[in-house]
């Protein structure tokens, strides 16, 4: 009898050392502030979940599967009325009104850029997981209107350098993608063959690297190895493997991130250096003590600028920072690829099929390639150059032969309206999943339910509902490049159409996408044809700021043309 109500020390110390962490970090967690902290407008909280397990909240189940999280959640609160639930530390609330949307995206009352996003997002769960502070501020304010015909025309220059080479590649060589430029220009497939099967998604994955890559700086980061080398570090780092997987990661294996860091500083230093010497000779002398250059010198600065980063090594007065400057690529990156890898993959994959639109899609490249014949023969009466297929071209050559016509590029990858609505009609049913910001109005945000979200809670709201609610689009599972050729449905769902966000925290890197991706889109059909090998795409559904991606390789077949 006794005996049986002996508590064994080691069993009450085991349970101790069990309870007693998980009652502090209860204690500790931060809770919705209180009533009395709030000024007089408050209303109630939307409905809120702590879950189960102290700090940690519902953190399993909503990093596990953001869309599905959502879609249970919201048939759990009436009329779609908000929600808030806690995520490792962190408040969210989720707004379906169209009046609440409106709010996160224009409303003052909350503010986050998505890569601010990603820092506090990693602080709730990861301390100090970027050690390396993404940035956007330098390149981005270079995407101004008076850039965009220079973009255009370096985009198109790699593009008639990249794109031929896949039709030649051998099947399923995606390291091969990774090797220098020039051993790529030697064909290593049969010449006779006509088709060349590829992962499509990984393929387009590797493409909008390099073409990035090479527009942000120059064409020695494609040359000398330096590409595979940024690649594989960008990789281990790259969020868009999933948050749980990158937590994993980064939590098994800060060690492998700080050599990734390093290795990314390294290849920004290399040509950073490289662009300040060029500017330095240009210049004629160097910086002086101060730090600042010296004034620009006798020998004036003929060549345009190779890429972005050398654009702002002339337009800086000072030396750059190297690790400012690397935290910038690393943030352009991120932006500019992750997406457009995937709508560009999606695209191709909806133009193989789809006859109707692939139809439409040719006859308008033909229409502006007339078009550009057309003007460049008004203004340059000798015959345009031969391009016979398999010619390799040389970036510089190229260059030089577009600054000779007058058709401005822009112009002619702007008139694509068949291409921007399929790009528009893809993003719209492969949407990157959740819009977020943080409420920063220090009384809280009221909803139109009268509900008040407090200040510091996460505000978001699902693309993905908006994009394939009935509401808002006629059979809204169907893929129809037609609603974004109307402009009267456009009109009729104001809020419809977010395929670039939208208010105050619109995608700066819109039109560079589109530009790059309908390039690549036209180069691949003037050269053959795609064809779907794979039949059915089994989807895993973006997440946080991502578009889908497949769950499995997706091979199609490029045919070239005979
Ligand atoms: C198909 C490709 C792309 C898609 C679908 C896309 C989509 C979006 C969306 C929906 C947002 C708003 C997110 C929000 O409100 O929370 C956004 C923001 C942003 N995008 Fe893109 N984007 C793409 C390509 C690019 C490219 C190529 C660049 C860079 C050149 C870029 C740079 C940015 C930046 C810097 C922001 C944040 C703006 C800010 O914080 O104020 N994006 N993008």
């Amino acid at each position: 009898m006794s005996e049986s109500r002996h508590i064994d020390p080691v069993v009450l110390a085991m349970v101790m050392a069990i309870v007693t962490p998980i009652v502090i970090v209860y204690m500790h967690q931060k809770r919705a502030p209180s009533r009395s902290r709030q000024t007089a407008s408050t209303g109630p909280l939307p409905p809120s979940q702590r879950g189960f397990l102290p700090y940690v909240g519902v953190a399993l189940t909503f990093l596990k599967d953001i869309n599905a999280f959502l879609d249970k959640k919201r048939t759990e609160h009436p009329n779609d009325g908000p929600f808030r639930f806690l995520v490792a530390g962190k408040w969210w609330s989720v707004v379906y009104a169209t009046e609440d949307i409106k709010l996160v995206l224009n409303g003052k009352e909350s503010e986050l850029s998505f890569l601010k996003g990603f820092e506090e997002l990693m602080e709730g769960l990861l301390p100090k997981a970027f050690t390396f502070v993404p940035r956007h501020h330098f390149f981005l304010p270079l995407f101004r209107e008076g850039n965009m015909e220079w973009f255009c025309r370096l985009l198109a220059a790699e593009v008639e350098i990249q794109v031929p080479l896949l039709f030649r590649l051998p099947a399923y060589a995606h390291d091969t993608l990774k090797r220098p430029v020039q051993s790529l220009s030697t064909p290593s497939m049969h010449e006779n063959a006509s088709s060349n099967l590829i992962d499509l998604f990984e393929t387009c994955r590797h493409v909008v690297m390099r073409l990035n890559l090479r527009v942000l700086l120059g064409p020695r980061i494609l040359q000398d190895g330096l590409y595979g080398q940024y690649y594989a570090a960008f990789d281990t780092i790259d969020p868009e493997k999933g948050l749980v997987d990158t937590m994993t990661s980064l939590l098994l294996g800060p060690k492998k991130k700080e050599e990734a860091w390093a290795t990314l500083r390294e290849i920004t230093r290399q040509v950073l250096e490289h662009y300040e010497e060029k500017e330095s000779d240009a210049r004629g002398g160097g910086y002086r003590n101060d730090g600042t250059m010296k004034a620009q010198g006798a020998q004036e600065q003929q060549e345009p600028p190779e890429c972005v980063l050398d654009l702002l090594v002339r337009q800086s007065n000072v030396p750059l920072d190297v690790e400012e400057v690397a935290g910038d690529v690393f943030a352009f990156v991120l932006a500019a690829f992750t997406n457009t890898y995937a709508v560009l993959a999606w695209s191709l994959w909806e133009l193989a099929g789809n006859p109707e639109v692939r139809e439409r899609f040719l006859a308008e490249c033909g229409r502006l390639q007339q078009q550009k014949e057309r003007e460049q023969r008004e203004h340059h009466p000798r015959p345009p150059q031969s391009r016979g297929r398999g010619e390799s071209y040389p970036e510089e050559k190229l260059l030089e032969r577009n600054n000779e016509t007058v058709t401005s590029f822009l112009a002619v990858v702007d008139g694509c309206k068949v291409a921007r609505a399929i790009i528009e009609e893809v993003i719209r049913l492969h949407t990157p999943g959740l819009f977020f910001r943080k409420v920063v109005a220090p009384s809280g945000i009221l909803l139109s339910t009268g509900h008040q979200v407090p200040v510091g809670d996460f505000l978001a709201f699902s693309a993905r509902y908006i994009h394939t609610s009935p509401a808002l689009h006629t059979n809204p599972d169907r893929f129809d490049i037609e609603r974004h050729l109307m402009e009267r449905e456009k009109k009729r769902a104001d809020l419809s159409a977010l395929q670039w966000g939208g208010g105050r925290h619109p995608c700066l890197g819109a039109r560079f996408a589109v530009m790059e991706m309908v390039m690549i889109m036209r180069r691949i059909y003037q050269d053959g044809n795609v064809s779907r090998v794979t039949e059915m795409i089994e989807t895993h559904k973006g997440q946080l700021g991502t578009s889908d991606k497949p769950v499995r390789p997706v091979y199609v077949a490029l045919e070239r043309a005979v």
